[in-house]
């Protein structure tokens, strides 16, 4: 398994944002994705979530365009999953209710992932009650409720703890060591492993 980009290029507003960029990426591996604000990490990564097409280049999943064939973005949006900077969580709805259409949806277990991020007490507490951090481990675990290949996450640690920093190393390092593939927008230093390192960088004003 790989996922491939391929001398892509993209505009934005008419501006150069994203200009050749490559890389590949197999199972158990990790892309960090570096750079000032307004390079472009989280365009990058739309593209990769299939949400925009490049102007120019290919995203590769085993070899194929996933923008030129149907059937391989079907097969292609199966396989990730994805968290933006928004936490998409309904604030009246508790954890649960904000989780179990994905766990029902999916079959998997809602209790394990809970637990695994330090969410179990908190399973019946309406989202609006919650802290900054408590959020964003609540969308993380979404990301574990559906069986994907590719996790494409947008600065994913804003506002958790050295604690459950440590965790989600761990989720991370699970992940990868069972084939999984993560790609990841930072300002920070991750805890990743088989990790490979994305810097974009602003053009020059000169
Ligand atoms: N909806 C939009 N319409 C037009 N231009 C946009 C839009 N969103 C972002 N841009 C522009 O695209 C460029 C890249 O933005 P992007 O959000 O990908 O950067 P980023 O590297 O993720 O930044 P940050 O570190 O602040 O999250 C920026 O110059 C921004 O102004």
């Amino acid at each position: 398994m790989t996922v491939s980009i391929v001398n892509l290029t993209t505009f934005r507003n008419e501006k150069l944002v994203l200009n050749n960029i490559n890389f590949s990426l197999s199972a158990g591996e990790s892309l960090c994705i570096h750079g000032p604000n307004g390079v472009g990490k989280s365009t990058l990564l739309r593209i990769l979530a299939g949400f925009r097409k490049p102007d120019s280049g290919n995203v590769l999943w085993n070899s194929r365009n996933i923008f030129e064939h149907h059937e391989t973005y079907e097969n292609y949006l199966q396989t990730i999953a994805w968290l933006g900077h928004s936490n998409a969580l309904k604030p009246i709805m508790t954890v649960r209710e904000n989780l179990q259409l994905y766990s029902k949806f999916y079959k998997t277990n809602l209790h394990d992932c809970l637990k695994k991020f330090n969410l179990y007490h908190l399973i019946d507490t309406p989202v609006r009650l919650l802290s900054a951090g408590q959020k964003r481990r609540t969308a993380l675990a979404r990301i574990l409720l559906k069986p994907a290949t590719i996790w494409l996450l947008d600065e994913p640690t804003v506002g958790l703890d050295r604690e459950n920093m440590i965790n989600l190393a761990e989720i991370f390092a699970s992940f990868q060591k069972n084939g999984g593939m993560i790609l990841v927008s930072t300002h920070t230093d991750l805890p990743l492993i088989n990790t490979k390192s994305l810097n974009l960088s602003l053009p020059s004003l000169h």
